[in-house]
């Protein structure tokens, strides 16, 4: 079949149909990688959405806005700076002092490999301007100063190298190079963001670099897109679906245009009937904060339950690791990785691949839940949150045979008038949520 074409104007663009691949792989991490990751530090105060923005702002939990912590002269990271560094030591001044030293994107491949991520998206210019690749518009870069590597390719080439889709993330209405008042709350985000012309031109044309040099499976654009060059977001998405047959954009183009809706954190509204990710930190930050060690960050069995309640309700998990300033990344966060990975391994298919099934997730009176994925006519039954030592357990409204996926699991299942009663030899907490196949009967 030809290669379809499109064209710069929204007839065309709304054609475009959410890719196979996109819904199929389920589970990919996000990076958020940068000067910020220098200093690494950040108060741990609050999940996005706990406390209204102006509180937000002035206690900012996500390490990667550093930049506007310092600019809003007040707050945890503010003082923190000032006794570390010193009131006169500009954001700019950690750029030769990101060496990125012991970085090895094969390893981080590998790694991703193990964890069972389908696709990477990698933060190539974040809200500081500082871009992780060589553009050609700007020599705020880490080619040109800091680790100088062009990180985006290099990353690109090793997570492809593994099989892996390659994703790339763009502050498209934030660039504290062409506007720094210091944001105070959420309407200073849309009100007083990159206000030029110039900026708008600039940023469309460092769109077109991304997609022209590494041409990405995701463009995952962040706040918004400029008011000033809003009419030329079709020819933006033209080009890139012209360039990147599988391509797919989230849905942070000012509501235009999207194959997919995004949640952060809890924020977000999505429903099954519309493909959607959720995104988030392992802890309340994205970038890499010195403040958030093993304790502080999402534990491997609720990490489990967030991928199986989003993949069960029509969603992809984008998780993000926060790498530290010498390339490594955050033993814990490698440790929640590689336990997404042991599960994947048992567990895989039931989520790779699938698709909602007609049935919806139930929340039992124990505050156990029931999740369910579906692959043509075969079932998939989802059982979370059991405690340690469980003997059995009601699983309502599915009668007949159900296989755990997991080999080491032994179970019987038992047909009562509502539905199956499973009986659990030997369930142990590290087997975390449990997945069994009712073989046709989605
Ligand atoms: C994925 C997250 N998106 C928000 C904007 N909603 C950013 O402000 C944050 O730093 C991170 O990149």
């Amino acid at each position: 079949m030809s290669k379809k074409r499109f064209i710069g104007n929204w007839e065309s663009i709304k054609t475009h149909q959410v890719p196979e691949w996109y819904d199929d792989c389920k589970f990919g991490i996000f990076i958020h990688w940068g000067l910020y990751s220098v200093p690494a530090y950040a108060p741990h105060t609050w999940e996005l959405g706990e406390v209204d923005s102006k509180e937000w702002f002035l206690d900012n939990p996500y390490a990667e806005w550093y930049y506007n912590s310092l600019n809003i002269g007040k707050g945890h990271t503010y003082d923190h700076h000032v006794e570390k560094y010193g009131r006169d030591f500009k954001y700019e001044d950690f750029a030769p002092m990101w060496k990125a030293e012991n970085w090895d994107p094969d390893k981080w491949a590998k790694l991703f490999k193990k964890s069972g991520a389908q696709y990477v998206v990698l933060t190539t210019k974040h809200h500081d301007g500082f871009c992780l690749y060589p553009s050609k518009y700007t020599d705020f870069n880490c080619v040109k100063m800091g680790p100088k590597r062009d990180i985006t390719g290099e990353l690109t080439n090793a997570v492809r190298a593994e099989g892996i889709r390659m994703g790339l993330y763009y502050s498209g209405l934030i660039d504290w190079q062409y506007a720094n008042d210091p944001i105070f709350e959420d309407d200073d985000l849309f009100g007083t963001s990159s206000p030029t012309f110039e900026y708008a031109d600039y940023s469309y044309k460092q769109m077109m670099e991304l997609v022209d040099t590494y041409e990405p499976s995701v463009f995952w654009n962040d706040i918004g897109w400029p008011k000033q060059s809003e009419e030329m977001m079709p020819y933006f998405l033209a080009h890139y679906y012209n360039k990147v047959e599988e391509g797919v954009v989230n849905d942070r183009f000012n509501g235009r245009f999207r194959d997919f809706l995004t949640k952060e954190y809890k924020q977000g509204k999505v429903d099954r009937s519309e493909k959607w990710e959720m995104c988030r930190g392992m802890g309340l930050s994205f970038g890499y904060n010195e403040n958030e060690g093993d304790e502080q960050i999402i534990p491997e069995k609720d990490l489990i339950s967030l991928l199986v309640g989003t993949v069960a309700n029509n969603g992809n998990l984008l998780i993000n690791v926060g790498p530290k300033a010498d390339g490594t990344i955050p033993k814990e966060q490698e440790k929640r990785l590689l336990a997404l990975g042991k599960w994947l391994e048992t567990n895989g298919e039931g989520i790779y691949g699938t698709r909602c099934s007609r049935r919806e997730s139930v929340v039992m009176d124990n505050d156990t839940a029931v999740h369910f994925t579906a692959k043509g006519s075969d079932l998939y039954v989802f059982v979370d949150g059991l405690e340690e030592g469980t003997k059995e357990f009601d699983i309502p409204n599915i009668f007949g045979e159900l296989t755990p996926l997991n080999k080491e699991l032994q179970t019987e299942s038992e047909k009562t008038a509502s539905g199956t009663r499973l009986h659990l030899k030997n369930y142990r907490k590290d087997m975390y949520t449990l997945c069994f196949k009712a073989a046709g009967q989605e």
